[in-house]
């Protein structure tokens, strides 16, 4: 029961980014300020507008003991005797902001062990099979949310004359085959031999060795390109790049990665680091970064199957 009520917080809190985003320059939330966040990059204004939101409500909410958030350099402490941690991207897809494109928010929920302190960043070191419940909120032309508590992923579209998110998709199963990819193929020189081939292959089409011609999609959001796999299947891939060996990816294991590649697995789809299962990597750092590739399950076993080539 404690978990729907903390479900419910943060979605009202999902909710009032929803509003915040639709005003647009209208509420002058458009456009960057003059901070950056721990990962280096400059803040945009709904980046922090959103953070604050979610800190806010959640914090009040008295059954969260700690959270950690990409716009937040270190844990933040809230009530000693929450029962939860939540983790989250307040703002995903924050490049798209300042032209009206697609954005969301994205989360997942673990235990906390008791025997923490709340400012204690380990606890939130959980492998992704620990997560109780996780989703993302897309903010597009309609806000939709897509959520698994472990039973099934399924999508609520918020009805904005209602007020709440009501079910339009219960029990989502991604197809198994596909003939879309996801990828910044700017990045291409970057890439390992494996992500090399296996894109070359699947551009190279049905005059290549898979036979059939594949189309590409990059919205420039995580959350835009997962809800197109989630609805019609495909393959998304940040993979690791040779750039910085220190960091193999650009996209975070304890608020990006992790989230979607639950809701994947609920629904019947794959999530791998190219190396192993994404929810079972054993975070080291709150703010770390993993390789991603997720998405239909005889996609994503191919694309493997060159790492093992
Ligand atoms: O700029 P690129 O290489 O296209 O990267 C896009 C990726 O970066 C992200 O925008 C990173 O997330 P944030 O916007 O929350 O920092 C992902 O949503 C998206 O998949
Ligand atoms: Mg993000
Ligand atoms: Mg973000």
């Amino acid at each position: 029961m404690e978990l729907i009520l903390l479900l419910r917080t943060l979605l009202a809190g999902c909710k009032e980014i929803s509003f915040r985003v639709s005003q647009g320059a209208l509420a002058g939330v458009l456009g960057s300020t003059l901070s950056e966040n721990v990962q280096g990059e400059t803040q945009k204004k709904l980046d922090v507008i959103s953070n604050q939101i979610l800190k806010d409500i959640l914090s009040e909410s008295g059954y969260v003991k700690a959270i950690s958030s990409e716009e937040e350099d270190d844990v933040v402490a809230c009530n000693p005797n929450g029962n939860y941690l939540v983790s989250f991207d307040p703002l995903d897809g924050s490049s798209n902001t300042d032209i009206n494109s697609l954005i969301g928010t994205i989360f997942s929920i673990t235990h906390a062990p008791q025997w923490m302190d709340a400012d204690d960043p380990s606890a939130f070191l959980q492998p992704g099979t620990q997560i109780v419940a996780a989703g993302y909120v897309l903010y597009g032309p309609s806000a939709m949310l897509a959520l698994s508590t472990g039973r099934g992923t399924h999508l609520y579209t918020l009805d904005k004359t209602h007020g709440g998110f009501l079910l339009t998709q219960k029990d989502v199963q991604v197809p198994k085959q596909t003939s879309e990819f996801a990828i910044n193929a700017s990045n291409q020189r970057h890439w390992e031999d494996p992500v090399q081939n296996y894109i070359g292959d699947l551009i190279a089409g049905e005059d290549g060795p898979r036979g059939k011609d594949f189309n590409m999609r990059w919205v420039a959001a995580m959350v835009g390109d997962i809800h197109r796999v989630l609805s019609r299947g495909g393959i998304f891939m940040y993979p690791f790049d040779k750039r910085n060996p220190e960091m193999p990816g650009k996209l975070r294991l304890l608020y990006e990665a992790n989230p979607m590649a639950f809701l994947m697995e609920q629904a019947g789809g794959l999530a791998s680091t190219g190396h192993g299962r994404i929810l079972e990597v054993m975070p080291t750092e709150i703010h770390q970064r993993v390789p991603v590739i997720l998405g239909s399950k005889e996609e994503v076993e191919t694309c493997l199957s060159y790492y093992k080539a």
